[in-house]
């Protein structure tokens, strides 16, 4: 069956028969607790800024072949679960013999590594500065709007009641343009070439939609909280052993240990505190570029600590130059930017620069959208020297002149060839021209990922000095090698069945599930509740609380199982995701490379299954041949049969032992980009209608 078809069944409520029960949600009010209410113009936005997907993936079930190789005793651990997921709040799913799934939302565990009471505490600081602007910023607020009629969830949610939930269908034909991936949180109604910032947004009217008023809880202040980590893995020293390559000129020589980067003492107190005691190849290489006043573009493996490569170089410039946060400068002037494509990741980021920055006077802030922008405003009111940011919240937030941008040194682009491709890349050459910004002579930039494709890196000298040096750990866009991975035959029509087995099989262990779109995720979440299997979900149709709850669930092992859409496929570190299964494959190698990468970080292990249905995926093979080999995993046979079948002029096959595979662009060479799985399927806003 077909997702036409599923969109079919989502308007008959009337057919279904299956209710889970989940426990009330806390926060849940009557519009929250809707049930089918949701638009199906909204189904056809895409996922949060993410890369077009071909429509390659389609539910339909064919037979596929068994896993084979578990342990059968093992394979009722999820049988005995008791707790069920929180997705699909405000949901559901029509007559597949399981439906009328009315879902309210489980306790949270918060969207923060723990659970957090101090709210009161942070209303409690803010007290005194800025109660007389508060009422100007619930003023702001009132302007501001979710998105556009078609584009909201929040439109069906709060502007209808119970029970209204499909009127907004009819809208979905001109609603397909409810485009919401230029800009990961704002949602236009415009559709083709939709992005606008908010202040444009009003500028033309297009400010129907319901107020966001979603607050989410500050994260928790102690000390032990600020410093959980997880342990590093067994093959956390096999880092030594990848090759780096550095490129450009006067190189700095890398460092080895954190004592050689020369940080001051609470610097040196906070990694230790982090239970840093070794770096990692990127951090080695890139501190001392970052040290350098150097601009970078570094490339290396998922999970191998790019954050901390950019963080601790910044904080300690920042120290150096005694950078101190003020609440009470008339204007907030940030002196580092970072951005980065999902509201989950740059909250993530924003923890690691709180954590690093831990008893400084540099302040850290973190705006995203889904969130009420005046609670975005009080926040960097509060004192701001280091704001992260999602693009769509910090255009607003920099169009409404509430922060200035002439003390900016520093740029960070993380997940930078995301940043830079047709989604987000219009919006980052906003913001580098931006009245009052340096230019990039007077400021770096660095941009971090684990894929560089090559039309990227080129797009991205526009905004780095010309002798911007170029790292590269291992292999650009190489998977990263402590994860095993392994490709199943199997069948739409199959696919369901096999993963409950898989599931089964593995127990209570963390697992992320990919799915193409986002009413795929909820519909797998769906049925693996049914099946007793704890599931959440997570991808850009839900509200942000719902997401954060999910997320939560999830790290806090609630729901051991996490449906989700490419919105959760880059960056996101959450502690013991010991697998990934590509329910359906991704479209590019980038986008295989950075979901498989959420498991097998910092040297522990990991593993990603894929889930190759013949009927529609061969023309994968041969890339994906290509991904298994150079991370020196074992190739099928049946998959190199079919990768040789599918036989692309001028693709190279096998690389195994070529270390660089993609360049530095400036020496010239070409990447060995597989045809088909290509590597940067950038978003092309004018053909949105093929998003999600
Ligand atoms: N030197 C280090 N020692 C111990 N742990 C580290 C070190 N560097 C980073 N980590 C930890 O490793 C994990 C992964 O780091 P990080 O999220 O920065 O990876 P990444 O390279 O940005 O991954 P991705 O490409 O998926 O975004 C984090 O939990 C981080 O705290």
């Amino acid at each position: 069956m077909g997702d036409e078809d599923w969109e079919a069944e989502i308007i008959k409520p009337h057919m279904s028969s299956y209710v889970p029960v989940f426990e009330k949600d806390r926060y849940s009010s009557g519009a929250h607790g809707d049930t089918f209410n949701r638009t199906l113009a909204s189904l056809s936005e895409m996922d949060d800024g993410y890369s077009r997907r071909d429509h390659f993936m389609r539910s339909r079930f064919a037979s596929g072949r068994s896993l084979g190789n578990r342990d059968p005793g093992e394979s009722n651990k999820r049988e005995n679960t008791s707790t069920m997921g929180d997705f699909g709040v405000g949901r559901s799913f029509g007559n597949r013999g399981f439906s009328n799934n009315k879902f309210e939302e489980g306790d949270s565990c918060g969207f923060w590594r723990e659970s957090s009471n101090d709210r009161e505490d942070n209303q409690t600081r803010n007290r005194g500065f800025s109660k007389r602007d508060d009422s100007k910023y619930e003023q702001d607020e009132g302007t501001q709007r979710s998105g556009g009629i078609f584009g909201s969830r929040r439109s069906a949610l709060s502007g209808v009641g119970k029970g209204d939930a499909y009127q907004s269908r009819s809208g979905s034909g001109s609603g397909r343009g409810g485009y919401k991936g230029l800009n990961e949180e704002v949602i236009t109604a415009s559709g083709k070439n939709s992005w606008k910032s908010e202040a444009e947004r009003r500028e033309s009217g297009d400010t129907q939609g319901p107020k966001v008023t979603y607050i989410p809880p500050p994260p928790p202040e102690d000390e032990d909280s600020i410093f959980a980590h997880y342990q590093t893995g067994i093959n956390f020293d096999k880092y030594d052993t990848i090759l780096v390559e550095v490129s450009g000129h006067d190189v700095p020589p890398a460092i080895l240990t954190f004592e050689e980067a020369n940080l001051c003492q609470t610097l040196n107190s906070n990694i230790a505190k982090a239970g840093y005691t070794k770096l990692t190849p990127v951090q080695k290489y890139s501190i001392p570029i970052v040290l350098g006043g150097r601009d970078l573009m570094a490339c290396a493996q998922t999970g191998s600590g790019k954050t901390a490569a950019f963080l601790l170089p910044i904080l300690a410039h920042m120290m150096r130059d005694g950078v101190t946060a003020s609440r009470f400068k008339e204007l907030q002037e940030p002196e580092c930017i970072i951005v980065a494509p999902t509201r989950e990741l740059i909250s993530q980021i924003y923890l690691e620069a709180r954590k690093f920055s831990f008893g400084t006077c540099v302040r850290a802030v973190v705006i995203y959208g889904g969130t009420q922008l005046g609670h975005s405003i009080r926040q960097i009111v509060q004192g701001c020297n280091i704001l992260c940011a999602t693009p769509g919240r910090l255009m607003d937030i920099i169009g409404k002149e509430k922060i200035g941008l002439r003390q900016v040194k520093y740029i960070v682009l993380d997940e930078a060839d995301r940043m830079l491709d047709m989604g987000f890349g219009p919006e980052m050459k906003k913001l580098i021209s931006c009245p009052g910004m340096p230019s990039k002579e007077q400021r770096q930039t660095l941009m971090f990922s684990a894929t560089f494709p090559e039309e990227i890196q080129r797009l991205a000298g526009e905004f780095l000095k010309s002798n911007y040096l170029f790292v590269a750990v291992g292999q650009v866009g190489g998977a990263c090698r402590d994860v095993q991975q392994t490709i199943l035959q199997v069948g739409q029509y199959s696919k369901r069945e096999k993963l409950v087995e898989i599931l089964r099989n593995i127990g209570d262990e963390r697992t992320m599930v990919f799915v193409e779109t986002k009413k795929k995720a909820d519909f797998i979440a769906t049925f693996l509740c049914q099946e007793k299997i704890s599931t959440t979900s997570i991808h850009g149709d839900r509200e942000q609380r719902e997401r954060e709850q999910a997320l939560g669930d999830f790290r806090c092992g609630k729901c051991p199982v996490l449906v989700a859409t490419s919105v959760a496929a880059r960056g996101l570190d959450i502690e013991n995701v010991q697998h990934v299964i590509n329910f359906d494959l991704p479209s590019t190698t980038d986008e295989y490379v950075h979901r498989i990468g959420r498991t097998g970080r910092c040297g522990n292990t990991g593993r990603a299954i894929s889930f190759f249905d013949t009927e529609s995926d061969n023309h994968l093979a041969q890339p994906l041949v290509k991904v298994l080999s150079d991370a020196q995993q074992d190739v099928p046979a049946w998959l190199e049969e079919i990768a040789f079948s599918m036989y692309v002029p001028g693709f190279s096959g096998s690389t195994r032992g070529n270390v660089f595979v993609s360049i530095d662009t400036r020496k010239g060479k070409s990447s060995l980009n597989a045809a088909g799985f290509s590597s940067s399927q950038a978003p092309n806003p004018v053909d949105d209608e093929s998003w999600d």
